[in-house]
């Protein structure tokens, strides 16, 4: 068929033709037209105007990306300043709704509450998991096949695996730093600590970070830098739709088989669950893999090869830098300068309980209250700088005195981080690491729990909970056990200065910390795991 030229066309169809004209010759104002009647709209007439905000946030999602990079990587820092200038409640984005106050937490977050448009990007590479479906009744028939993978009496039967990486932790921090008085970026290895244990807890074998000393094969690093682009995209979600349908761009995509990116953790964790099937799961320890290999939806099927891989991959992302960062707080707040008599309560409730060695047992760490307040603190202070909105479903909601209607795409966030500084809930103090607020009475406990957040709310709630609680409280009291732990100035001439980012998980590096050996140590320095009484 012959191209229509200009002159058919204006045989043919004059308005067209006119019309065709026209644009050519007015592309840029008609552009310009369209985005000022868009911001119009947005600005005045969309079902979230009537809540305060900041101008570009509410015509453009551009500017909740300005917010992610603002203050060189510390998005909850801007956050928190947004809302002492627009309260409890604003518009951060056309669509969506940040909000700090707890008491909003059980209606947002109620039982069957979807998930908004955010972390499902399909440009990350990874289909529905647990942690991304959106909508609730696809969450608890995923949750269903593998829960039971992260009970406490399943991680408990790892519980002897985690011992032998706190204890070559320990060992490692007494060859390289104690003995040899070099400065230690605890930073590192309390990372290299925490993916170790979630990839033997996933796949039954650590990555062998701790042993090595360093970040192996640059899977951290790989992912680390895969951050900024993945905040991008949450954000302007619309942009990740439109990249993924560009013919060839998924060939840009992260996907298993790459070498670096994100994609080398793809391949890392395609490669380890190829190998279980090849060698069969009988046998086995009870590792997370064991249990998705082995678990059934309702209908009687297996899992999938992709549906496995997406759940470990979340794994790994959701496992890892989150504890590691809680066990960095946790440390650095006990050793910090001005908190001497906290680490005091603590040293003392751990030598007066007559603890297992060389590694107490959960049951025991449990049982000491100081310890289990100062986590809950580091849990409450240092939860995600990151939201994941909720959608609003029928009837709507009432949030800090406004209503916001059920609707098509628009959406509240809550970040715990910022939501755990509410002096409503926590008192004036509420920004201090205060273990002793934990250890009033069962009552005050309580309304302290109510709002809490760090685990997430309502029927998402971490999963790995009873994974991080176990390692994090073992390694925490065996770090106290074994050394005198010192924060380090930056003028005592350490390599580099501290950089903690909020990449949506924290990262940091350069927390500088000086290891002195403890009497008793010597228990712990040699890998072995079977328990004795001290
Ligand atoms: C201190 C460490 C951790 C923190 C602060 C943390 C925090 C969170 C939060 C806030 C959520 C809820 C997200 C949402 O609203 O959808 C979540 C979900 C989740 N986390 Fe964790 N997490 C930690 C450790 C872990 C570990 C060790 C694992 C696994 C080994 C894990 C696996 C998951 C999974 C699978 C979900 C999705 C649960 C669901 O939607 O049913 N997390 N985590």
């Amino acid at each position: 068929m012959a191209l229509l030229s200009a002159e058919n066309l204006q045989k043919a169809s004059p308005y067209a033709f006119l019309a065709l004209n026209f644009v050519r010759a007015n592309w840029l104002y008609l552009l310009v037209g369209f985005y000022v009647v868009r911001a119009i709209r947005r600005r005045y007439f969309h079902p979230l105007s009537g809540f305060p905000g900041p101008f570009l946030g509410s015509i453009t999602s551009w500017y909740s990306v300005y917010v992610f990079f603002s203050k060189n990587y510390n998005m909850h820092l801007t956050e928190v300043e947004l809302h002492k200038k627009y309260g409890p409640v604003f518009r951060l984005k056309p669509d969506l709704l940040l909000c700090n106050d707890p008491k909003v937490l059980p209606k947002l977050f109620h039982k069957n509450a979807d998930k908004a448009a955010f972390i499902d990007i399909e440009i990350a590479g990874f289909g529905d998991s647990v942690l991304t479906a959106r909508s609730s009744a696809l969450h608890v028939r995923l949750k269903k096949r593998i829960a039971g993978a992260y009970s406490m009496t399943n991680i408990r039967r790892m519980e002897s695996d985690i011992d032998i990486l706190v204890l070559e932790l320990i060992k490692q921090l007494d060859t390289r730093f104690a003995t040899t008085g070099k400065a230690c970026d605890f930073a590192l290895w309390a990372q290299y600590f925490a993916y170790d244990v979630v990839a033997d807890v996933a796949f039954g074998k650590p990555l062998g970070f701790i042993e090595a000393g360093s970040d192996v094969g640059q899977l951290v690093e790989n992912f680390h830098r895969s951050l900024p682009a993945a905040g991008v995209m949450v954000r302007a979600h619309w942009l990740a739709d439109l990249l993924v349908k560009i013919p060839g761009f998924t060939y840009l995509m992260p996907k298993s088989g790459d070498t670096v990116g994100v994609g080398a953790l793809m391949t890392f964790r395609d490669k380890l669950i190829k190998e279980r099937i090849k060698e069969g799961n009988s046998g086995k320890k009870a590792d997370l893999l064991y249990h998705f290999l082995n678990a059934k939806n309702a209908d009687g099927t297996p899992m999938t090869f992709k549906e496995i891989g997406d759940e470990c991959y979340l794994i790994l992302v959701a496992g890892s830098d989150t504890t590691a960062a809680t066990i960095r707080y946790l440390i650095r707040n006990l050793i910090k300068p001005g908190n001497e008599a906290m680490l005091e309560k603590l040293h003392a409730e751990l030598s007066q309980a007559n603890l297992t060695r060389p590694v107490p047992s959960y049951d025991e760490l449990v049982k000491l209250p100081y310890l289990g307040a100062a986590l809950y603190e580091a849990m409450r202070l240092n939860g995600l700088g990151m939201f994941i909105p909720r959608a609003i479903s029928e009837p709507g909601l009432e949030v800090c005195g406004k209503f916001v209607p059920p609707g098509a795409g628009h959406a509240i966030a809550m970040t715990p981080w910022v939501v755990a500084r509410s002096k409503e809930v926590y008192g004036e103090d509420a920004e201090v690491f205060n273990p002793e607020r934990w250890l009033g009475s069962e009552e005050e406990k309580r309304n302290l729990l109510r709002y809490d957040f760090g685990w997430g709310y309502g029927n998402r709630t971490c999963l790995g909970k009873s994974i991080a609680m176990l390692e994090m409280t073992k390694v925490v009291a065996c770090l106290l056990l074994g050394f005198d732990m010192r924060l380090m100035k930056e003028d005592e001439g350490v390599e580099y200065p501290n950089q903690l980012k909020n990449l949506s998980v924290w990262v940091e590096k350069g927390m500088w910390v000086e290891l002195k050996r403890k009497e008793g140590i010597e228990s712990m320095m040699f890998g072995q795991t079977e328990k004795v009484k001290a």
